[in-house]
């Protein structure tokens, strides 16, 4: 138990799943240290990423989109930590800014919205997403299917698919789940679409030199999803990777080690270079190698997608 001499100051973007995110953080800190409401106050800062909806993420400058309105505020000491969905947190952050925890993670697996499953899809579906990833999974796995791009929040897209602008969408089962559409969906097995690095957890995180604030924010951190999503995260910095590139990977512990999956696959689905391993836990050297180790069995033009 600690006492507060200030609220803490929370930053979050705005939308509907980051507030959420902001708010479990918010329960999370109170329930473990047993603050009253006013003890963490959520300051919601509005980053590029959502302001700008109608181009592909990769297109318009890539993950920063959503961390550098948010990493100003920390460094302006506007806020004291940010939560973020790790999965759109950049691979390379700031020497300053140090990722201090992560909540236990949920449901790692993408959900089809719009079918029941990919076989019952009609021939040519529109499939609406505006990852690299799930476009290249799905062209796998339904080669005649046709890729649209859906951008901006959970509600928009599910919007947008109501509209008969596709088929089916792809949404991550966390983000539903945490906007209580549970049952939105069916879940995708992680054998037939491994998510992207990080999907499901969520991450705060503080100034580097702020060492009161990364002890408490260690008070709450589920240590089993912090190595496997930082093991993902490894293979991804091995990887040179950015949301341009159709990148999966996922870490699971399995006896106290972690047993960590990857692949890359080429946009029209053809190409698939996947690897498993059991690593020891925080052995991120061997999991950014099995990132390299991908690269180096692709094909020239899947390898290409990787040079910046
Ligand atoms: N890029 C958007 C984004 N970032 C995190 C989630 C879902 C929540 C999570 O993975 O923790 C989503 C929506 C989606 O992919 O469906």
């Amino acid at each position: 138990m600690q006492k507060l001499s200030r609220p803490l100051r929370l930053g979050t973007r705005g939308s509907p799943l980051a507030l959420a995110q902001a708010h479990m953080t918010r329960t999370a800190l109170r329930a473990r240290h047993g603050w009253d409401e006013n003890a963490v106050e959520i300051v919601t800062v509005q980053t590029s990423g959502d302001r700008i909806q109608d181009r592909a993420l990769a297109e318009i400058g890539g993950k920063a989109l959503w961390t550098k309105e948010l990493d100003r505020a920390l460094l302006a000491d506007e806020i004291d930590f940010a939560v973020h969905s790790m999965k759109d947190v950049e691979t390379i952050r700031p020497a300053e800014i140090r990722i201090a925890a992560m909540l236990p993670r949920a449901d790692v697996r993408d959900r089809l919205v719009g079918a029941a499953s990919f076989e019952a899809l009609p021939g040519q579906p529109v499939v609406g997403t505006s990852s690299p990833r799930r476009a290249a999974q799905v062209k796998r796995l339904r080669p005649d299917a046709k890729v649209v791009l859906f951008r901006g929040n959970v509600a928009t897209r599910l919007a947008k698919l109501a509209k008969g602008e596709a088929h089916a969408t792809l949404l991550a089962a966390a983000g539903l789940d945490r906007l209580g559409q549970s049952d939105v969906g069916v879940a995708i097995p992680i054998d037939l679409m491994l998510p992207a690095p990080s999907q499901g957890a969520v991450g705060i995180e503080t100034l580097s030199g702020n060492a009161a604030m990364l002890d408490l924010l260690a008070t709450i951190s589920d240590t089993d999803t912090f190595d496997c999503v930082m093991a993902e995260r490894a293979v991804l910095v091995g990887l040179g990777g950015t949301c341009h590139s159709p990148i999966a990977a996922l870490g699971r512990l399995e006896d106290g080690q972690i047993h960590l999956r990857a692949e890359i696959i080429s946009p029209d689905g053809q190409e698939t270079i996947g690897d498993a391993l059991r690593i020891a836990r925080s052995d991120v050297a061997t999991a950014e190698t099995m990132g390299r180790s991908l690269l180096e069995r692709a094909s020239p033009t899947l390898r290409a997608l990787f040079e910046a």
